[in-house]
């Protein structure tokens, strides 16, 4: 079984390296348009499979996209990063041109390909790719809730002083630093509301150092992250591959769900074989529904800027 990674940068290689690590398929393929670039990520993550002790092959190409034929799963990272200052919006420009490209050429050599989207403004280009690959909905999901929510269980975590795995808490809305919704009031401590024991204000304060958790790490870096995002497109990978049933937060195709329609937004959903295979009801407050409606306008406004 074959996986691929498309943008073999920062992220890109580092989906490819957890899936290589947990051996999620027989053969990881990195695609690059830069000379040499994947060819010599692979040559590198090949030559940890003995210190590891993994199995899974990893291929690299610059360009060559029958490589990637009959792949069950593709991960689009092509595109740039923001820098510093920036927002991911501001990426449009840029990364709509080489997302839809890359989708279409993907979609000729693995027609029956899951997408996972990571190129930024992510729920835009989710929509993108969603159009331009003519896929069924259920085949194309962008990654942004899971990363965002494991930054609110982290920063949660370090309010209570506690194992983050202990937490659990959820970011819904788009994956934009004014448009996710990190949901407080359902976030726990082992079962328990973490209001218990966090004062309102502290979780205001951590639920604004969530949305911007994306800016913080660019400021530090020059670049944005790429940790924690390859570990989540890698976690999607797997929930797939191995067929988990996992409620994943994913920007996901909505046809009424949430109240909303022909958009991509983040939203809880079951990550199966079959790519997202239901989206969960959370039953939002007033409040939090007003916010995601807030959310998903944000999202829409920036998809009219796209040349379907
Ligand atoms: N959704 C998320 O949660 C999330 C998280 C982190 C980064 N991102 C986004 O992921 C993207 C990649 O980030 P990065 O840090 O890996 O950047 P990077 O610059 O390190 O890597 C991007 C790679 O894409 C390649 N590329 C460009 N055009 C291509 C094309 N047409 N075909 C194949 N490859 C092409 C580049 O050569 C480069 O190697 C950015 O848009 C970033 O904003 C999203
Ligand atoms: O912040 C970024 O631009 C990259 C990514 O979306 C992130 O949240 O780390």
């Amino acid at each position: 079984m074959k996986v691929t990674v498309v943008g073999a940068g920062n992220v890109g290689a580092s989906v490819a390296e957890y899936c290589a690590m947990k051996e999620l398929a027989d053969e990881v393929v990195l695609l690059d348009i830069k000379e040499g670039f994947a060819e010599g990520k692979a040559m590198d993550l090949n030559q940890c499979a003995t210190l590891n002790g993994f199995n899974t092959k990893v291929t690299g190409t610059t360009g060559d996209y029958s490589k990637t034929a009959g792949s069950k799963v593709v991960v689009i990272t092509s595109g740039i990063p923001r820098k510093p200052g920036m927002t991911r919006e501001e990426l449009i420009g840029t990364n709509a041109g080489i997302v839809k490209t890359v989708t279409e050429n993907l979609i000729k050599h693995s027609p029956d390909a899951i997408l996972i989207v990571i190129s930024n403004p992510m729920d835009t280009m989710t929509y993108l790719s969603a159009k331009s690959s003519g896929l069924p909905k259920n085949r194309v999901i962008g990654m942004g809730g899971m990363l965002d929510s494991a930054r609110f269980r982290y920063r949660l975590s370090e309010a209570l002083e506690c194992n983050p795995n202990d937490i659990q808490g959820v970011v819904i809305g788009g994956h934009g630093d004014t448009t996710m919704i990190p949901l407080t009031r359902l976030a726990t401590y082992n079962s328990t509301p973490v209001s218990n024991y966090l004062s309102e204000e502290k979780l205001e304060e951590v639920a604004k150092a969530t949305m911007v958790g994306g800016a913080t790490l660019t400021g530090l870096l020059g670049t944005s992250a790429w940790y924690a995002p390859g570990a989540a497109g890698a976690a999607m990978v797997e929930a797939i591959v191995r067929d988990q049933k996992k409620l994943m937060t994913a920007s996901v195709y909505l046809e009424g769900e949430y109240g909303q329609n022909d958009i991509c937004v983040g939203v809880p959903v079951i990550v199966g074989k079959d790519g997202w295979e239901e989206v969960i009801d959370f039953k939002l407050n007033d409040d939090e529904k007003a916010k995601f409606e807030a959310s998903a306008a944000a999202v829409r406004k920036m998809n009219d800027a796209l040349e379907l």
